[in-house]
């Protein structure tokens, strides 16, 4: 056992054995992002449910880090880049792994897109990463994509499962990845991976059922979590969105679990109530 597996372990429900993270770093890229601007608001609203880990970058770290519960593990995200670089695709480091535990991190996050004229710097900047986190004893998840001018399908199951094959290779102890939506094939890569795989969210998309049933299906081929935050964040009942996230991952009985325990503290009412559940989600066209 390495002295990172010690923290992994916290990322994971202890029932249900799998994670839900919740991104919230995408100031970086996005800047004034519809939904996003607010993070201490978006704190209060992960800190109702069950939500395994937050990720944000130095600068909300530093400022925000008394608003992420203790028992929710802190992800710092070195990796960052704007939209308006030529290619927006590029990521370069913006944090080190020792700065992150300066801040009070408990895991780092690294981006790479492959595929790409940049990707060989990505990739060295990940395996530099690996061997500073994890010579910290500190857990590494990858977030890995493909994105370029040559990518026709951000989706596609071969770049996709190279995606999730690369993270393994690379050291990540989790990889996050886009679903391919070819449940044999992704669930042969995530087998085959000594990495755990989370699965990304992507832009917010206007049919928020379809979405879930992706996610339904990526967690049936063996993803054994999510790490998704536009869907959620700028979904018009964000509540209700991530409730929906967080029931796929962990069912229902841990929901009503953590509703429960955060009545008993007279803390806000995340009604994890079914009918009121679904009520919500009629009227929010889901
Ligand atoms: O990991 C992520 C951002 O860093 C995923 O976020 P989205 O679900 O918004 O794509």
């Amino acid at each position: 056992m390495h002295g990172s597996d010690r923290k992994l372990a916290r990322l994971f429900h202890p029932v249900t054995g799998k994670a839900v993270v919740a991104p919230l770093d995408h100031g970086v890229m996005e800047g004034m992002l519809t939904g996003l601007e607010e993070l201490p608001r978006l704190l209060e609203l992960v800190g109702d449910f069950p939500v395994q880990g937050i990720m944000l970058n130095k600068g909300a770290l530093r400022a925000h880090l008394a608003d992420v519960p203790v028992d929710v593990m802190a992800i710092a995200q070195l990796s960052g880049g704007t939209r308006h670089c030529q290619p927006p695709y590029a990521r370069s480091l913006m944090c080190s792994t020792a700065e992150a535990l300066r801040l009070g991190a408990d895991m780092v996050a690294v981006q790479v897109n492959i595929a790409n004229e940049f990707e060989d710097r990505m990739l060295a900047d990940m395996g530099a990463i690996v061997d500073e986190a994890h010579g910290l004893g500190v857990p590494v998840l990858a977030l890995i994509a493909p994105k370029g001018e040559r990518v026709i399908n951000e989706t596609d199951p071969s770049l996709i499962n190279h995606c999730i094959r690369l993270g393994a290779e690379l050291g990540a102890d989790v990889t996050g990845v886009p679903y391919s939506g070819d449940a044999r094939s992704f669930g042969r890569a995530v087998a085959a991976s000594s990495a755990r795989v989370l699965v990304t969210g992507g832009p917010s998309r206007p049919d928020f059922k379809s979405f879930a049933t992706m996610v339904e299906a990526a967690l049936g081929a063996g993803a054994c979590g999510t790490c998704i935050g536009r869907n959620v964040f700028q979904h018009p009942n964000p509540v209700e969105a991530m409730r929906r996230i967080v029931e796929i991952v962990h069912g229902r009985e841990v929901l009503e679990m953590a509703a429960e325990a955060l009545r008993a503290l007279g803390v806000a009412d995340v009604s994890a109530d079914a009918a009121a559940a679904e009520a919500a989600r009629d009227a929010a066209g889901d």
